[in-house]
Parts: C-alpha cells; sequence; structure tokens
C-alpha cells in the first residue's frame, strides 16, 4: 500500500494546478498524483489580461518534466477503480491500494454522444484527435451535431470536406454568443477571404441600444488551446463548404450504402449521407466509479461541491470538469466546463486543503466573484465577463451594442443601469474598464449610449 497526505486523482489541468498549489503552500507534504493518462497537463506562458482574466497555453508534458522542480510529488500512471472512503483508501487498476489524508477527484469529463454507432465520435483527447484526423482525411462529407465551442471550431478549422452543421436553435454558436454576434460572424463561415464590401463596411461604426423583451421566457485529460493547430484537419476535397442546418437534431443515425457508409435522419426530416458524424455536444462528468460509496452528484452527473470544493464525504475534494459547484454564487459567476475553471478551482482547492489540514481559516478566493472567458472564435480574439448572455436575468435587462463590421462586436447588460455582462469581439481593449465596472456596480445611467461612445474615454471619468 502507498500513502500520501494529498492524493489527487487525475494528470489533467485541475490534477497538475491542485498539486502545484499544495506543493507551494506546503511543500514538506506527500503528494501522489494518480493519472491514468500517460502524459500530464501544464499550464504556461500566462498572460493577464485584466485582474481576472488571463490567457496562457497548456502543454502535455511527461510528469517528470512537470514535477522536477516539486519533489514531494510521485506520479502513479494508473486507474482508480474503487473508493472505500470509511478507510481512506483508493483501489487501483494495477492492484495496488493508495490510502490518503485528504483527496481531490479531478478526473475530468467525457464527450457525451448522440449514439453509439461507430460512424459517431467524439472528441476530448489527443488519441480521439488522431482518430478524427484518420477518419477525416479519408472523408468528402462529414455532419457535425452540436452548437458548443467544438464544433464551431471543427467548422472553422476544417478544410477539404463538406461540412452539414446540425444545431438546435436558430443562431450558430450559441453557447457562447448571441444572434447578434453570430451573424457578426456570418461570413467568416463562407471560408473565403473578405469582399470589397465588407472591407467598406469596415469603417461603420454602428451602435444600437435596445431593451430585451422576449416574453417572460475517454480517459485522456482533455486537449488545450490551439489544439488544432497541431492537427492537420484535412479533407479529401480541395475546397470546403458549410451547410447549417438550424433547430433541428438528429433523430436517427441509419446504415449506409453504396453511396454512403452513413445517413443521418433529422428533426426537419432531411436525410444526409456522409462519411463521419461527429458528435461535439458537450460533457458528462467522469465520475462513474466514485458514485458506488454514495457521493452526492449534481443533476448534470458531476461531485457536488460546497465553496471549499469539499464533496459530501469526509476529506474528500474534488475540481475542474469532475465537479458541479453547489454553494450559493456570486451575482456575477456560473460554472462552465473550461480550462480557466479547472485551473481556478485546482489551485483554490489546493489551499482548502492545506487549510484544512492544519486548521487555518480559509476564504473564498476571489476568481469566483465574476466569470471570465477568453477564447477564439472564427479566428477572431472573443472576451467573455459575467452574465454575458444575461444569464439568470430573467429577461429583465438592456444591452448596448456597438458593431463594426468584420473588426469588432461589443455587447454589455445593464440591469437598473448597472454592468452585469459583457461580448467583446475583436481587439476591443475594453475588457479592463468591463471588469471594474461589473464588480463595482457604479450606476452608469447618466451616460446612456455614451458608454461605448469610441471617441469618449469612458475610463477618464472612473479615474
Ligand atoms: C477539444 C476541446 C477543446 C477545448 N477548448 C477549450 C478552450 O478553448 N477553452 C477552454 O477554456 N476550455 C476548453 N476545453 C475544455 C477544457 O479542456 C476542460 O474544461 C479542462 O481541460 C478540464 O480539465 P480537468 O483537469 O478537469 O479534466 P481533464 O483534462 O479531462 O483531466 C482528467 C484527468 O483525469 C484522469 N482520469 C480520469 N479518470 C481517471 C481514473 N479513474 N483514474 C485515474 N485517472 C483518471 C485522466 O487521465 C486525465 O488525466 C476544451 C475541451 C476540448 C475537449
Ligand atoms: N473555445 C472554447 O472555450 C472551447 C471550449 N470547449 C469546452 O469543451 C467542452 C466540450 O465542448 P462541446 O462538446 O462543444 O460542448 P458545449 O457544452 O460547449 O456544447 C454542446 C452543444 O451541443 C448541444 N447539444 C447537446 N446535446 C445535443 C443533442 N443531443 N443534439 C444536438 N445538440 C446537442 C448543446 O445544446 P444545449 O446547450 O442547448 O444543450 C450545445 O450547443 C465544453 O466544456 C466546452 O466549454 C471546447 C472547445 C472550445
Amino acid at each position: 500500500m502507498k500513502q500520501a497526505t494529498f492524493v489527487i486523482v487525475g494528470g489533467g489541468i485541475a490534477g497538475v494546478s491542485c498539486a502545484e498549489g499544495i506543493s507551494f503552500l506546503a511543500p514538506d507534504e506527500s503528494i501522489i498524483i494518480i493519472s491514468a493518462s500517460p502524459m500530464v497537463k501544464k499550464v504556461t506562458n500566462i498572460r493577464n489580461l485584466t485582474k481576472m482574466l488571463s490567457e496562457f497555453s497548456v502543454e502535455e508534458r511527461s510528469s517528470n518534466q512537470v514535477f522536477e522542480e516539486f519533489p514531494n510529488v510521485i506520479i502513479l500512471h494508473d486507474t482508480v477503480v474503487g473508493l472505500d472512503h470509511e478507510n481512506c483508501l483508493l483501489s487501483l487498476a494495477s492492484g495496488e491500494t493508495v490510502q490518503y489524508e485528504r483527496l481531490c477527484i479531478c478526473s475530468g469529463a467525457y464527450p457525451k454522444l448522440i449514439g453509439n454507432n461507430p460512424h459517431i465520435v467524439g472528441i476530448r483527447d489527443t488519441d480521439s484527435v488522431q482518430e478524427f484526423q484518420k477518419r477525416l482525411s479519408k472523408s468528402k462529407k462529414v455532419v457535425i451535431v452540436g452548437n458548443g465551442g467544438i464544433a464551431t471550431e471543427l467548422v472553422h478549422e476544417t478544410s477539404g470536406v463538406e461540412i452539414v452543421w446540425v444545431i438546435k436553435d436558430k443562431h450558430i454558436s450559441a453557447t457562447f454568443i448571441d444572434p447578434g454576434a453570430a451573424e457578426f460572424f456570418q461570413s467568416r463561415l463562407k471560408k473565403g477571404d473578405t469582399t470589397e464590401e465588407e472591407n467598406e463596411e469596415r469603417t461603420t461604426v454602428k451602435r444600437i441600444k435596445y431593451t430585451v423583451d422576449e416574453g417572460k421566457a475517454s480517459q485522456g485529460a482533455a486537449l488545450g488551446p490551439d489544439w488544432h493547430t497541431k492537427a492537420n484537419l484535412q479533407g479529401l476535397l480541395e475546397s470546403s463548404n458549410v451547410s447549417l442546418e438550424y433547430s433541428c437534431e438528429v433523430k436517427n443515425v441509419l446504415d449506409g450504402d453504396a453511396a454512403w457508409p452513413v445517413y443521418v435522419e433529422l428533426t426537419n426530416g432531411k436525410l444526409v449521407g456522409c462519411d463521419m458524424i461527429v458528435s461535439a455536444t458537450g460533457v458528462v462528468p467522469n465520475v462513474d466509479v466514485f458514485k458506488g460509496c454514495g457521493v452526492a452528484v449534481s443533476d448534470d452527473g458531476g461531485l457536488k461541491v460546497n465553496w471549499k470544493m469539499q464533496t459530501s464525504l469526509e476529506n474528500v475534494y474534488a475540481a475542474g470538469d469532475a465537479c458541479s459547484v453547489g454553494w450559493d454564487l456570486a451575482p456575477q459567476w456560473f460554472q462552465m466546463r473550461l480550462w480557466t475553471q479547472a485551473r481556478h478551482m485546482g489551485t483554490y482547492t489546493a489551499k482548502s486543503m492545506v487549510c484544512d489540514i492544519r486548521g487555518e481559516e480559509l476564504l473564498q478566493d476571489f476568481c469566483f466573484e465574476l466569470f471570465t472567458h477568453s477564447t477564439k472564435l472564427f479566428g477572431m480574439k472573443v472576451v467573455l465577463l459575467g452574465l454575458f448572455n444575461g444569464q439568470t436575468l430573467d429577461d429583465s435587462y438592456e444591452i448596448l451594442l456597438r458593431v463594426t463590421k468584420g473588426v469588432e462586436y461589443v455587447k454589455v447588460i445593464l440591469k437598473d443601469g448597472r454592468m452585469q455582462g459583457a461580448v467583446l469581439i475583436g481587439d476591443t481593449d475594453l475588457e479592463e474598464m468591463c471588469e471594474n465596472l461589473i464588480l463595482n456596480q457604479l450606476d452608469l445611467s447618466s451616460f446612456g449610449e455614451d458608454l461605448l461612445n469610441p471617441d469618449i474615454d469612458i475610463e477618464d471619468y472612473f479615474d
């Protein structure tokens, strides 16, 4: 039997950030990471864009490289197959057992696929990308199902193939953007260069203010940023084409014939033949192995954690994609399974566990005060802050919009004159101002539409 003060399951961003955090806070304590994947994830090149918003790279490295400066960390390449929480004992696939004083489960998530057919693929880790690449290189036509991060990236990055993009919503990339921003990106779907007309329109700045009144209505770690730049996502054809099937889902997957290996029957009645179906339809927390010991699980399948990241089992914590937050959230923060949150949660759980073992007081980390996400969609920088889509505001909010076609899309959400969220597409340089205004909840009513007037430097007012 092996023993350590702190045991972490998972070598993804959450697990590695947790181990690094413990090593920093308690360098003399023993730490074991158990990871089913041979490589572990390391966050590098951190660039702080604002107090709370950062960009970083995620590298896959061998465990020796990641932890050479932390001699108190041991990595076991093994798979956890059971938890006996009464005896603080994990059992591993190799037959080994590991005893802990504090356990942090960072076992990530796996793709939620629309079916079991061998022609359906999901994308999560390096192996699944290689499989996708291999099949794509022999494909003329693929159906991509889902309207979130992966589908958006694939539609933009894949070439040499005909894509049929099947989405439940009336606009593209609905997980991150509203119909207006989707319209802004529409031309980028064509995969061609910008037209003269678009170049002319780039000089036009449009500012709009309106009020929303729609009526109440695998086991490998997840990939890192820019994963697609390292993969050759090229199909069999010379050129690409994307066609959209809006407001529909896959009803059935049917056997192929001489023309196509597989057919997809859609809820709009269409039958689409293709070489492969990519199911980019979200994730399921990878925690089945822990469910047997009675740990509380949230409706979305994650391990429920309180504000200290503790699960319902004594001395057992969880972080990253594996967990579901179960505390009273700050008004402008919510959980999304993203690597920034995996990193924050991993680091914060380290602090929580170390404080617990030392009997020290813990204060909740500031990162849970404001949702922040920096990413790229259709090749453009996208920053999402706070309640960027009016989440939880019951459709009673005001939107300020500034659009320069092809250049920038700025949307801020106001409720009772106070900023609640923002979508910043392009190099807007507004992230710091928006972050401050959301955090300090200043009454902005007196500015009206001038808040987004490019000729007025609003920041001067707040100095
Ligand atoms: C294609 C793709 C693109 C993405 N792009 C972005 C993006 O642009 N921006 C963004 O913010 N987020 C993105 N994400 C999401 C982000 O990658 C995840 O939210 C984040 O990596 C989760 O980290 P994690 O450590 O919680 O889990 P994971 O990275 O999934 O790590 C889980 C670890 O647990 C191990 N494990 C699992 N079960 C066991 C077991 N029983 N025993 C031992 N070890 C086990 C695995 O081997 C792995 O090491 C993307 C995800 C994918 C798949
Ligand atoms: N740039 C970024 O930040 C990126 C982030 N990621 C992250 O990686 C993880 C996996 O990405 P992804 O798979 O795109 O997950 P997402 O959660 O981002 O998106 C899943 C999409 O699939 C839709 N969907 C769910 N079930 C079905 C179904 N049966 N039929 C049709 N559509 C369905 C969802 O709609 P609905 O919401 O209505 O259920 C949603 O539009 C996520 O945590 C994501 O945030 C991935 C790539 C890039």
